[in-house]
């Protein structure tokens, strides 16, 4: 359940983060000054001076409500003249009163304002001075008073009895208070912890996602994109593509890729589909896509390009092949067939073209680059 403090008077600017003290301050101005003030206009006819002294200190109170009112950010330097100014009046009242020990009560109040309002320091010194005062006057009787022995022994204990109190409680609120930081430390701690077991997994979570991105649009065997992605991309691309289309496509098929097969085995045949491959790596550019379309087939989709230049870098990949040498089949060949894409084409007659010029070189004896009839 959360405390509220209890206002004599209802103070503004609540939200203030000192708004304890304030309330604290604005109830004992109020309360003290309408107290001294009536007491000072009692007192006036029996004795004038200490009469005096409570209404100019009643009236002081009622100033300091107003300055409190006007500057609740001031309230530590408030509370301070305060402090000093109830104490300056029990050293007038309690030095210069007679005949009533009732006003000693006052000494209370100040031991118990200057912990609450100054802290643990100022609330140490108060004691002593208020201890020395006392005790002090009674043994040298500098100035008139009338407790006895056993009056002044009890305001000492009264003194030291609150005293203790308060102290005790501040040694309770103290370790509340430390076994609140340590939990919350604890609880950062944890809360720290998790958030970097959460950024480390998400991370985690997002290389996997990248790489099941690249599996799934990547083929196994050749690294190449295969042709399920170049579908996508394609139809991407050809959809977004302006008027002045250059792009060609470049089909690739290895020679006698069966006999290949069948000699030697399927798994130097894979040898063979990755050497081709990695010769078509090697000569596309970043923007260029090179494909695995299927079997022995692969292609190259280079965008702005012209015809003249994928002919060009056909050949060059042709000859990269051929001047290879492998292990146990020595030489092997492709043969390749460029198309040009056209306005409005589909894959499928784009393909169709560049499949028809890789029929024209495979007819024409194989290890070549045919051009389509078309272009
Ligand atoms: N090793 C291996 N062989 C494959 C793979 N995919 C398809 N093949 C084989 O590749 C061969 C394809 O041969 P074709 O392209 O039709 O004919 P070719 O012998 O290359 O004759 P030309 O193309 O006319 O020169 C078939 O024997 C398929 O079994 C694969 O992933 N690995």
């Amino acid at each position: 359940m959360m405390l509220h403090p209890i206002k004599l008077f209802p103070a503004s600017g609540d939200a203030d983060h000192m708004r304890y003290k304030v309330v604290f301050l604005n109830n004992v101005f109020t309360f003290f000054g309408i107290v001294s003030f009536s007491m000072g206009i009692i007192r006036w006819r029996v004795h004038p001076l200490i009469g005096i002294v409570d209404i100019v200190f009643g009236l002081i109170a009622f100033a300091l409500l107003w300055a409190l009112r006007r500057n609740k950010q001031r309230v530590e330097l408030i509370s301070g003249i305060a402090l000093w100014l109830c104490f300056l009046q029990f050293l007038t009242v309690y030095f210069l009163a007679t005949g009533n020990s009732t006003r000693s009560g006052l000494l209370l109040l100040i031991l118990a304002g200057a912990f609450y309002l100054k802290g643990r320091q100022m609330g140490y010194q108060m004691l002593a001075i208020l201890l020395l005062l006392v005790v002090g006057n009674h043994l040298t009787h500098l100035f008139p008073s009338e407790y006895g022995h056993l009056d002044i022994l009890s305001l000492c204990l009264y003194l030291l009895g609150q005293f203790f109190i308060i102290r005790n409680y501040e040694c309770l609120r103290e370790s509340q208070t430390n076994h609140l930081k340590a939990l919350n430390t604890d609880l950062e701690a944890l809360v720290k912890q998790r958030t970097e077991q959460l950024a480390a997994a998400n991370t985690a979570l997002q290389v996997e996602k990248e790489n099941l991105k690249t599996l799934s649009s990547t083929d196994f065997l050749t690294g190449l994109s295969n042709r399920q992605h170049f579908e996508t991309v394609f139809a991407e691309h050809t959809h977004t593509v302006g008027r002045k289309i250059s792009d060609a496509l470049i089909l690739i098929d290895i020679d006698r890729f069966k006999s290949i097969n069948d000699t030697h085995g399927h798994v130097i045949g894979d040898q063979v589909i990755k050497t081709v491959a990695e010769c078509i790596k090697k000569n596309t550019r970043l923007s260029d896509i090179a494909v695995r379309w299927g079997g022995d087939e692969m292609m190259i989709y280079a965008p702005r390009i012209t015809l003249a230049q994928a002919a060009k870098l056909a050949e060059k990949i042709r000859q990269q092949v051929h001047a290879r040498s492998l292990p146990d089949i020595g030489q092997i060949s492709i043969s390749c067939g460029v198309a040009m894409l056209r306005m409005g084409d589909s894959l499928t007659q784009l393909l169709h073209r560049a499949d028809q010029a890789l029929y024209e070189a495979k007819q024409a004896g194989r290890n070549q680059v045919a051009i389509s009839a078309a272009e």
